[in-house]
């Protein structure tokens, strides 16, 4: 703060001191009840000095009586008040009501001009404090360089204060012949802290910020769960490969945090200092334990089973509180008689996403303090989310396909979000090499659920992409044909499906073979993978006639866990039945017993498990 402001914020008394810059003092007398009246003041005292004024704010009641106003004579005083019901503000009342009783000429050398403001539904005492005052000074000998200034908080106040002001200070000027000049008025400076310090203190550095271009479902309308597509824009070339992730550190929604600072009894604007040392805050740190809970720990963590055991000790031992003791005990209880039901209920914590906040609100009787509380949540976690696009098509455009989950922090966070609002990321580079291999012609062999599209659509988009950019250069590129498998419940969740993925297909990139789990054919994708083994087996074969090595990735998914294994096992029934093809020469050594050769298939299927084969499972 520099000093101007500093000086201009400070409450005077009579007699001021003053300081020796000779410019004439200007004593601003004001009275009010809520800010109206102190935010007035303060803009006269920050404007003095660049109208060649010493600025000296005092309040209406230290002002009273003729020792003090005998200092008032050597420059202009402004006087600023209001009325409330016909009578003056607890600060003006022994102003006024000397005033009043005056006698004599006490005001006499006193150069004066008064501002006031009330409400004109109050017709019969309408702006009565201010016009008296103004009216008795001049009885008791003021001089008054102004006339009175009436102000209406119902209409144009500010415009009437703001023409008001500049009449005075032209009149004022004029009266103690003082200069306008260009005085650094103080600047409402602010200073920006940097935003991503959350990031930082959460352990993720080097994030970008990107702009949301689109956010829409992909998903039928009405279909759940949804589906959604973003597009991101970058400020800055981006270098990432399909198959990479983003990491992304999401806010809890403000529901969900209005939950705990309603059950913890806090109000919304409570302030905290941590005196704890949580290994992710600073010790000391002053925060808006709404912000706390906003931006630092997850809401949606289920409970653990100590978390309930702390709930448990916070329960009061008495009668009243028998049943909730005995529920969370039940809960919590790890050995003995009560081990089964314990673990049946621990499921359900994870299956139903039940929170501390939940339990909270579930069992009324648990008596628990706010720093218990903080101290069973997890810090906020960043969530990975594969990139679904090319940065062929333009570097600083990135989109991902994501699922709207019931109980997912990050992902509603990311639903919430809509086009022209930022958003900072992480770009992180595929740890297990999730990639296309180098060379495009190679054709490969796709599996995907649900949003586990999202790298394999980069990478389709790559394909075209590079395509279509050569035809352009008038050069052709050889791209290799892929057969991609895709299970989705049903065409409403067929993402991608009548478009990108169609447009991919017309062009010749990718062969689709979607397989729709909910509808009445409820075909799974390995059942589709199944009844196209043979188209499957040549595929694998065009490519292995390409590839340099045993290390090229020709077989890529990306889904559910449990899809994924599914289709392990399906790729085994098809080594059974295709060994001759995938394994020239081995078929004759292949076992009779159907036990012993899907034994010798698996094995060989684990062999290329990460190198041929890789899978990004969730
Ligand atoms: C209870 C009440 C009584 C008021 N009485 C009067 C009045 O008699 N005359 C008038 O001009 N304004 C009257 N007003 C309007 C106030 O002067 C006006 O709202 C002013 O902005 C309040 O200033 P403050 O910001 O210092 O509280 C009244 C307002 C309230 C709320």
């Amino acid at each position: 703060m520099s000093d101007t402001q500093a000086s201009s914020l400070i409450e005077t008394e009579l007699p001021v001191s003053k300081s020796t810059l000779g410019q004439p003092p200007i004593y601003i007398l004001w009275a009010g009840k809520a800010t109206t009246c102190q935010g007035f003041a303060e803009k006269v005292s920050q404007e003095a000095k660049s109208n060649g004024f010493e600025p000296f704010k005092i309040k209406l009641s230290k002002a009273v009586g003729a020792d003090k106003r005998q200092h008032l004579k050597d420059g202009p005083v402004v006087i600023l008040t209001c009325t409330y019901d016909g009578k003056p503000v607890v600060d003006a009342v022994d102003f006024y009501g000397g005033l009043v009783e005056l006698k004599e000429q006490g005001w006499q050398d006193i150069t004066y001009a008064v501002f006031g403001y009330g409400a004109n539904v109050f017709e019969a005492t309408h702006q009565l404090v201010p016009k008296k005052i103004n009216e008795l000074i001049a009885e008791r000998g003021g001089q008054r360089f102004l006339e009175l200034g009436e102000g209406d908080v119902g209409v144009f106040l500010y415009d009437t204060w703001e023409e008001w002001r500049e009449r005075m200070w032209d009149a004022a000027r004029c009266k103690y012949s003082t200069e306008k000049h260009d005085v650094h008025l103080p600047k409402f400076d602010v200073e920006e802290t940097d935003i991503t310090e959350r990031h930082k203190t959460l352990n993720q550095s080097n994030v970008k910020l990107a702009e949301v271009v689109e956010n829409r479902p992909l998903t039928a309308p009405g279909f759940s769960p949804e589906s959604r597509h973003m597009e991101l824009r970058f400020r800055e070339d981006l270098q990432y490969k399909p198959g990479d992730v983003v990491s992304i550190l999401s806010h809890n929604a403000y529901a969900d945090v209005r939950k705990v600072m309603k059950r913890l009894g806090k109000h919304p604007l409570q302030e905290i200092v941590i005196k704890a040392d949580f290994a992710w805050m600073h010790k000391d740190r002053s925060i808006l334990l709404a912000d706390l809970l906003t931006k630092y720990v997850d809401l949606r963590y289920p409970a653990t089973r100590a978390n309930i055991r702390t709930l448990l000790q916070h329960v009061p031992k008495t009668d009243e509180t028998k049943a909730t003791r005995h529920a969370l005990a039940n809960w919590s209880e790890p050995t003995g008689p009560g081990k089964k039901l314990a673990e049946k209920l621990a499921e359900k914590l994870w299956d139903k996403f039940i929170t501390v906040t939940d339990l909270l609100e579930e069992y009324p009787d648990i008596k628990l303090p706010l720093n218990e509380f903080l101290r069973m949540l997890q810090p906020m976690r960043a969530r990975n989310y594969s990139i679904s696009s090319s940065a062929l098509v333009d570097p600083r455009r990135l989109t991902l396909t994501y699922r709207v989950h019931d109980f997912g922090v990050c992902s509603q966070f990311l639903a919430r979000l809509q086009k022209g609002d930022s958003l900072y990321l992480l770009v992180d580079p595929s740890a297990h090499k999730f990639h296309l291999p180098d060379r495009l012609d190679i054709p490969l062999i796709m599996f995907a659920t649900g949003t586990g599209i999202a790298p394999l659509r980069g990478m389709l988009e790559h394909c075209a992409e590079m395509r279509k950019k050569k035809e352009e250069q008038g050069t052709h590129i050889e791209i290799g044909k892929t057969l991609l498998f895709f299970g989705c419940e049903s065409r409403k969740s067929y993402l991608y499906g009548d478009s990108d993925l169609k447009k991919w297909e017309d062009y010749g990139i990718v062969s689709l073979r979607p397989a729709f789990s909910w509808e009445a054919s409820k075909v799974y994708v390995q059942d589709r993978l199944w009844e196209d083994r043979a188209e499957v087996v040549n595929a694998y074969k065009d490519a292995v006639k390409l590839m340099s090595g045993p290390s090229e990735r020709v077989i890529l998914g990306c889904g559910h866990r449990q899809a994924a294994q599914s289709v392990m096992e399906k790729c085994v029934d098809i080594v059974v039945e295709y060994i001759e093809d995938i394994k020239p020469g081995l078929g004759i050594l292949l076992p009779k017993e159907k036990k012993e050769k899907k034994a010798l298939a698996t094995q060989i299927v684990n062999q290329y498990r990460n190198l041929l084969y890789v899978t990004d499972v969730f």
